[in-house]
């Protein structure tokens, strides 16, 4: 087994070869902040399968960020290759990789990032007006629970509510990566809970491969694969036979 095969772990049976969308070849990254080097990935390789739901679970600076960021074309590796469907995206122009992000990627932050002067609606309308095949922002908004919020401003929203916002904003582009970097981390627990099974619901319905961090390692029991990071290296790959609902989840 070669070692791009062995560091991704075992695929289900039915993800073979042809299904990965996403592949990071060796990846490494070094922040120089003055005499100051950081290394914050090392030499990572993985392989994400269409349609899977992968958590990325480490603690606080084991890199997990920064895999995220250069996966969705917001940061560029030291070292390195990106792969989506085949294509090399770290040698890919700006245009492309602006076409990436716009057409390809959907966020979703710790923070949910919502412009306070527009309504929920116009928030995920920003996006809609500019993708190329939306779906219509009351269908994103309702596929998140909030049919019948549409028209609150953020400021009119739970922590929680205003997170299925972003969601929805993140997916009614129709990506076909769904990111998320630490989508609970600003929420309580019930919360929390609801915002990840809007996340599962999104991967189930609409087959968003979708990448969660975390640093709950509870959390990982939804995935169909957990990818464990340890100073910028990947420490371990597994499968979930038998993965959780959200709702089964407890920390
Ligand atoms: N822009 C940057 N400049 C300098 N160092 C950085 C930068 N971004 C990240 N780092 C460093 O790289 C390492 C990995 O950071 P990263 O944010 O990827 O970790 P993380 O696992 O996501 O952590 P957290 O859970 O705290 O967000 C850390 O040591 C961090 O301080």
């Amino acid at each position: 087994m070669n070692e791009q095969k062995r560091i991704s772990g075992s695929p289900k049976p039915s993800w073979r070869e042809d299904g990965v969308v996403l592949r990071v070849t060796e990846i490494s990254k070094t922040y120089t902040m003055g005499e100051v080097k950081v290394d914050a990935l090392k030499n990572v390789s993985a392989d994400f399968y269409s349609g899977e739901l992968v958590v990325l679970l480490g603690t606080s600076g084991s890199g997990k960020s920064t895999l995220l960021n250069i996966i969705g074309g917001l940061d560029t590796p030291s070292t390195g290759k990106l792969f989506f469907h085949g294509r090399e995206m770290t040698s890919a122009s700006d245009d492309a990789l602006t076409a990436y992000r716009r057409e390809s990627i959907g966020f979703v932050f710790q923070f949910y990032n919502l412009i306070s002067s527009l309504t929920a609606l116009e928030n995920v309308q920003l996006v809609t007006d500019i993708a190329s095949d939306p779906m219509a922002p009351e269908e994103a908004l309702r596929l998140v629970g909030l049919g019948d919020r549409m028209h609150h401003f953020p400021s009119q929203l739970s922590g929680g509510e205003q997170q299925r916002v972003a969601i929805a904003r993140a997916v009614a582009k129709r990506p076909e990566l769904l990111l998320c970097d630490e989508p609970t981390g600003a929420l309580d627990y019930e919360t929390g809970k609801l915002v990840l099974e809007v996340i599962e619901k999104v991967n189930r319905e609409l087959g968003t491969t979708t990448l969660v961090i975390t640093h709950n390692a509870s959390i990982a029991g939804m995935a169909d694969r957990v990818i464990r990071l340890r100073s910028g290296g990947i420490i371990e790959v597994r499968c979930n036979e038998n993965k959780l609902s959200p709702s089964e989840l407890t920390w």
